[in-house]
């Protein structure tokens, strides 16, 4: 060990500098409490053997001194008194000290006080690393070595209250890989650990500012907070993911989605001068990553432009969505389901301002008819009142179902 010995009397501090480098530790002098108190941070030592009675700073004033310094660091720190009774060894314990030695010093004495010291050290420093292993695994989530949900959302908030105090964009964008139970499924568990990890190695290697602040969220999700950036460009920088996605392309057999493995990703902005809590923008990005699930998957989608109507396109026909959307995205937000259930659910959780649906996706009480020649499709509103059907040619002539738009949005 070190030992800083703080003593003013050059006998003695020759006596134990002898003592100590005899029992094979380094002794290292202060000559003064005042200047044991300048060493801190300067001179690395294990234990301090501490004279009471000195010129200046007494042993208690500057343990006192030097335990403020340490802060958090714990060193020990034996007094080394004249024979002056029991209530100055209390002193001393109280003053921050942790043994005592009389003078004249015993040398086997001194050697066990060692003994005792450098096994609290030893026990002290493991203990240290613990706790510094502990409150590295209490922020970080242990698969993806990403931060975990806890230390988002400490970090989330500071950078939150940031933007808006000095007015500047921030967004949101919860994330969720696509079809990952049937990749549990069909591939097993772990290597769906293994996905998910090379899911977090993207997301380390896509949000690379200093600023960017992302986490696992939990399962399979995942989340970001992007700082000074509105919805536009955190788009951008979700097609950058879910391009690199693509790049790395690990094989998802069982998706419908790709034959990669691909996210959904939901984004919510908070724009300039607007007052929201970060728990509301991790809702309305959570409401967007829902749009995306169900609109298709591997997709960004941002918060829908509130001024624009939303029509939602349910058919089992992944020709006649598509057909549909290209058709229809002029005039509105467009939303796609790919059965009844998933009609029902959209339109209960996102309630859009229309509903086109045929055959495939009509409830049992409607009457509706497809034949080789042609389709019917039906427009209902918000309250689930039929608004329009409309007969459809199978060559999709959808001429008609504009002029209908047209109608319904003068
Ligand atoms: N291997 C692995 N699987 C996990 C972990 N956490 C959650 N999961 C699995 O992730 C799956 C999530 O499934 P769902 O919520 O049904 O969603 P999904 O299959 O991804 O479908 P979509 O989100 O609609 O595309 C469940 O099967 C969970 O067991 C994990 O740490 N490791």
């Amino acid at each position: 060990m070190k030992i800083l010995i703080v003593e003013d009397s050059a006998t003695i501090r020759a006596g134990m500098i002898n003592m100590i480098s005899k029992l094979g530790h380094e002794p290292i002098i202060a000559h003064s409490g005042e200047e044991a108190l300048q060493m801190i941070g300067l001179t690395d030592f294990d234990m301090v053997i501490m004279d009471v009675d000195m010129p200046g700073l007494d042993g208690f004033e500057t343990t006192h001194l030097m335990r403020e310094a340490l802060n958090y660091r714990w060193l020990p720190i034996v007094f080394a008194t004249g024979n002056e009774g029991d209530e100055k060894v209390l002193e001393g314990i109280r003053a921050g000290g942790d043994d005592y030695l009389t003078k004249p010093i015993s040398p086997t004495l001194l050697e066990a006080k060692l003994i005792a010291m450098q096994r609290l050290v030893v026990i002290h420093n493991e203990l240290g690393e613990l706790n510094e292993k502990l409150s590295y695994l209490s922020t970080k989530d242990e698969l993806t070595g990403l931060y975990n949900r806890r230390m988002f959302s400490q970090k989330a908030e500071e950078v939150v209250q940031l933007s808006k105090r000095f007015n500047k964009p921030v967004s949101v964008m919860m994330m969720d890989v696509d079809h990952f139970k049937l990749y549990n499924d069909f591939y097993g568990h772990v290597e769906g650990d293994q996905c998910l990890k090379m899911v977090g190695n993207c997301i380390s290697k896509i949000f690379n500012r200093k600023t960017d602040l992302f986490a696992r969220y939990g399962g399979e999700e995942f989340i970001v907070l992007l700082s000074d950036s509105n919805r536009y460009q955190a788009l951008e920088v979700a097609e950058k993911l879910l391009n690199e996605l693509e790049t790395q392309g690990m094989p998802h057999a069982k998706s419908t989605t790709a034959a990669h493995v691909t996210v959904s990703i939901g984004i919510a902005s908070l724009n300039q001068n607007e007052e929201v809590k970060l728990g509301e923008l991790i809702e309305r990005a959570d409401k967007n990553l829902y749009v995306a699930k169900t609109s298709g998957r591997n997709r960004a989608i941002a918060e829908r432009d509130s001024s624009q109507k939303t029509i939602l396109i349910a058919s089992a026909d992944k020709q006649r969505r598509e057909e549909l959307t290209v058709h229809l995205q002029i005039f509105a937000n467009i939303i796609t389901a790919e059965s009844l259930s998933e009609r029902l659910d959209i339109n209960e959780n996102l309630q859009p301002d229309w509903v086109i649906y045929d055959k495939s996706c009509a409830t049992l009480t409607q009457s509706s008819q497809e034949d080789g020649a042609g389709y019917e499709l039906y427009v209902e509103d918000t309250a689930g009142e039929l608004v329009e059907s409309l007969a459809l040619s199978k060559t999709c002539n959808l001429v008609k179902l504009t002029e209908a738009f047209k109608r319904l949005f003068s």
